[in-house]
């Protein structure tokens, strides 16, 4: 008997383009129906960041030990630290059917794309590189040499836009928002063409 799995959608982009924030406006609105994904990272936790809902705040020997284990689905060394997704929490979630939401950088989006290259991977773009540092200085939770290295970053971060199946331009919050939602839309109404399709071939009808 066919069952229907859940569509893992995959948001990345450049540190500072608004992905964060862009998930927080899009789980804040009522009718979503996503299941996001807390990562595990060996970065210290920022001010107002709560262990189990931002990140899973871990140890490098932890982290390790999970790599080790294979309970990653991906993981990335970004700016000296680790960051990976739980392999188990992701399979769970769309063997039930539900969808999962990553925000990821894009060396773990890339390892996802080989792994589950039935997701559905949203690059989300800047207006422009001086817009991407000026929002990274805004938000004012990282020194200048680290800004400076997220900003070197992001020059190579933007060559693997094309690696995408959308770019979706970060301008105002509530557009990007906007253009994810009707996206994610547009993919399940073709994926439900495309079932219904493979059932009448399995009960014969084609
Ligand atoms: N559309 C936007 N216009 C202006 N500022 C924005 C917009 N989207 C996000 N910002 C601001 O840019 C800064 C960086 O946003 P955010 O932390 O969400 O980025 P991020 O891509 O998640 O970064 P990181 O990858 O480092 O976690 C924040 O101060 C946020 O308020
Ligand atoms: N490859 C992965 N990247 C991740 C994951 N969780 C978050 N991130 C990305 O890391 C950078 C830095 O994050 P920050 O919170 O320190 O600013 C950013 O691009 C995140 O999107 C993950 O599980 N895997």
């Amino acid at each position: 008997m066919y069952k229907k799995r859940g569509l893992l959608i995959v948001l990345s982009g450049p540190s500072g383009v608004g992905k964060g924030t862009v998930r927080k406006e899009l789980f804040s609105q009522p009718n979503t129906n996503y299941e996001y994904s807390v990562s595990m990272t060996t970065r210290s936790p920022r001010e107002g960041e709560v262990d189990g809902v931002d990140y899973f705040f871990k140890s490098r020997e932890e982290f390790e030990a999970l790599i080790e284990q294979d309970k990653l689905l991906e993981y990335a060394e970004y700016v000296g630290n680790y960051y990976g997704t739980p392999l188990d929490y992701v399979e769970a979630t769309l063997e039930a059917g539900r969808d999962v939401f990553l925000e990821i950088e894009v060396v773990g989006a890339a390892q996802v794309r080989k792994i589950v290259p039935e997701g559905l991977f949203i690059f989300l773009a800047p207006p422009s590189l001086s817009a991407l540092e000026a929002r990274l200085i805004g938000r004012g939770t990282e020194n200048s040499e680290v800004i400076k290295s997220r900003v070197d970053k992001a020059r190579e971060e933007l060559e693997m836009m094309n690696l995408y199946d959308y770019v979706v331009e970060n301008d105002e919050v509530q557009n990007a928002c906007d253009r994810i939602n009707a996206i994610v839309t547009a993919e399940h109404c073709r994926r439900e063409r495309v079932e219904k399709r493979y059932i009448q071939m399995l009960e014969g009808d084609l």
